[in-house]
């Protein structure tokens, strides 16, 4: 069976995540409420804006039941802003600014510069197959420094910008941008490994 994949829907490319998830063999689902995290195998925590999905995951009661799903083992992917609410520690967070948390890693905003700063770069990830990924980075953290626990799956330079620990999936670029979905066949995987 083709698993339920949540696209966190507060702020962000939620469209590009749902069709690439399709394009992976997932069935993809928007997330806006309590009751529909509970419903699904998995989430994807898209791009966009971390301060704004932050702000709006409070508002909304999500932040908490965030925060137990993630802590009892569902799968997560977070991509750039995503990757930022998977971080447990923001380096330089805006005031209030709050995280999911749940990989064993501090995170840079903005750290590949601004908006026309943005670029692209092929990314080779540990686990894809088939030759490095196309990396877009659009105002994209960048991971400072990861614990023991997590992994880091690619660099570009010096600075991971792939990691996995157990379950959780996060990349500082936006795979759902490309038309190649290497990266949400791997969550998709890693998905139906849990279920
Ligand atoms: N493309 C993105 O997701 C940008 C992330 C943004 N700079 C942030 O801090 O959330």
């Amino acid at each position: 069976m083709s698993p339920v994949i949540g696209v966190l829907a507060l702020q962000g490319d939620v469209r590009e995540h749902l069709a690439a998830l399709e394009s992976a063999g997932a069935t993809g689902t928007t997330v806006r409420r309590p009751e529909e995290l509970a419903a699904v195998d998995g989430l994807v925590l898209p791009g966009g804006e971390s301060t704004t999905i932050s702000k709006l995951a409070i508002a909304f009661g999500l932040m908490e039941p965030l925060r137990e799903r993630v802590r009892a083992g569902m799968p997560a992917y977070g991509s750039c802003a995503g990757m930022i609410m998977l971080a447990d520690k923001i380096l330089d967070p805006r005031s209030g600014q709050e995280t999911i948390g749940g990989i064993d890693m501090i995170v840079r905003r903005n750290a590949f510069g601004r908006q026309n700063e943005s670029f692209e770069a092929a990314v080779d990830v540990a686990g894809i197959e088939g030759g490095p990924v196309e990396g877009v980075f659009i105002r994209a953290p960048w991971v400072e420094s990861v614990g023991a626990r997590a992994d880091v799956l690619a660099r570009h330079g010096e600075h991971a910008v792939a990691v996995r620990q157990g379950n959780l999936l996060a990349t500082s670029f936006h795979p759902e941008l490309t038309g190649d979905h290497r990266v949400h066949r791997l969550f998709a995987a890693m998905v139906r490994a849990a279920g």
